[in-house]
């Protein structure tokens, strides 16, 4: 439903995209995941034919978006990541505008999102800008759905919003995703990527992995330890002492835990617990354990190191 080939873009005079690639059959929800600056919002531009590609091509409902512009705004809903509403009219004067726009019978929305809408109607009479952010993405949902498009592209929907909202607000992605809607979704909450049927890692203009959220363990190198210490302020030492080991693949904090990760093969617990307590650590007071790498983690390997773990957004256990 959706086909970029070998994207390319340059903005400001800085590579925004660098050869990008992306497939999203009909009916999944497919994530795009990357920290600011990564280059999503320029691909959304491209795919809903907003900016034109230096290179590359992109077929979204199997129409060119370099030559058949028309047909693709018309089988696409987008939800840009700025607030796209008008503040000072109200839900429904929104959702009537959008619907004359797109010629279509403003009760198409009960249908097409009904359960979104049922959360907003008690605000119906509402300015717009006086709803909370759960409440305003819901609307904007509802309007890049009013004209039943094929494809949802939604930028950031979520950003900002309380956890209850989001996790609402993707409940409506699946239920759209299972009545045969393809959706392309960015996000920088991690916790989001595992939602996802299919993601996308991207990374200062340039793809660094493609997969199923289930894959991560798989595609994830070495062996990734969680340490944790009986009283996190020993924390920082910790990380110092981990970050200055020459087989340590990066560490980095993980909520109140560390995370260690170990590319080579054949390294065991106990060659950590060895080197920490070599260290002058008294490892009694630490848990040290093999642990499932998140995408997070997965994400923070393929960059290699921290430099992205402060911007990402993650939702820590
Ligand atoms: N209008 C513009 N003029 C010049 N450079 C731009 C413009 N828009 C984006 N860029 C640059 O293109 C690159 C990709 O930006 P883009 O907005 O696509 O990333 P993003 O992943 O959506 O991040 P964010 O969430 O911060 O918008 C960045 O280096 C950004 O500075």
């Amino acid at each position: 439903m959706i086909e970029a080939e070998g994207i390319s873009k340059t903005r400001g005079g800085t590579p925004a995209l660098d050869d990008v690639s992306l497939h999203v059959p009909q009916g999944t929800i497919h994530g795009l995941i990357g920290a600011d600056g990564a280059g999503k919002t320029t691909l959304f531009d491209i795919l809903v034919t907003l900016l034109r590609a230096d290179k590359g091509t992109a077929v979204v409902g199997g129409y060119d978006t370099a030559t058949r512009w028309r047909e693709v705004r018309k089988t696409v809903g987008y939800m840009p990541a700025a607030f796209s509403l008008y503040g000072d009219l109200s839900v429904r004067e929104n959702l009537e505008f959008f619907a004359r726009i797109y010629r279509q019978p403003v009760e198409n929305i009960v249908s097409l999102v009904g359960d979104i809408w049922r959360q907003i109607e008690p605000f119906a009479d509402r300015p717009a800008a006086k709803l909370s952010g759960g409440m305003k993405q819901k609307l904007a949902l509802c309007c890049a759905m009013i004209h039943d498009p094929a494809v949802l592209m939604l930028d950031e929907p979520t950003t900002g919003v309380d956890p209850t909202s989001r996790s609402e607000f993707w409940t409506a992605l699946r239920g759209l995703a299972d009545r045969g809607k393809t959706v392309l979704v960015s996000t920088s909450y991690m916790d989001e990527a595992a939602k996802c049927d299919c993601i996308t890692l991207l990374h200062r203009g340039t793809v660094l992995d493609t997969l199923a959220p289930g894959q991560v363990a798989g595609h994830y190198r070495g062996t990734l330890y969680e340490i944790g210490a009986a009283d996190t302020a020993h924390n920082t030492r910790l990380l110092r002492l981990l970050r200055g080991w020459s087989l340590s693949g990066g560490c980095y904090s993980f909520g109140d835990r560390i995370h260690l990760g170990m590319p080579l093969p054949g390294i065991r617990t106990e060659t950590v617990v060895s080197y920490l307590r070599g260290q002058g650590t008294d490892t009694s007071l630490i848990s040290v354990c093999p642990v499932r790498p998140t995408v997070e983690d997965l994400f923070i390997q393929l960059t290699s190191g921290a430099e992205t773990e402060d911007s990402l957004k993650a939702d820590n256990p």
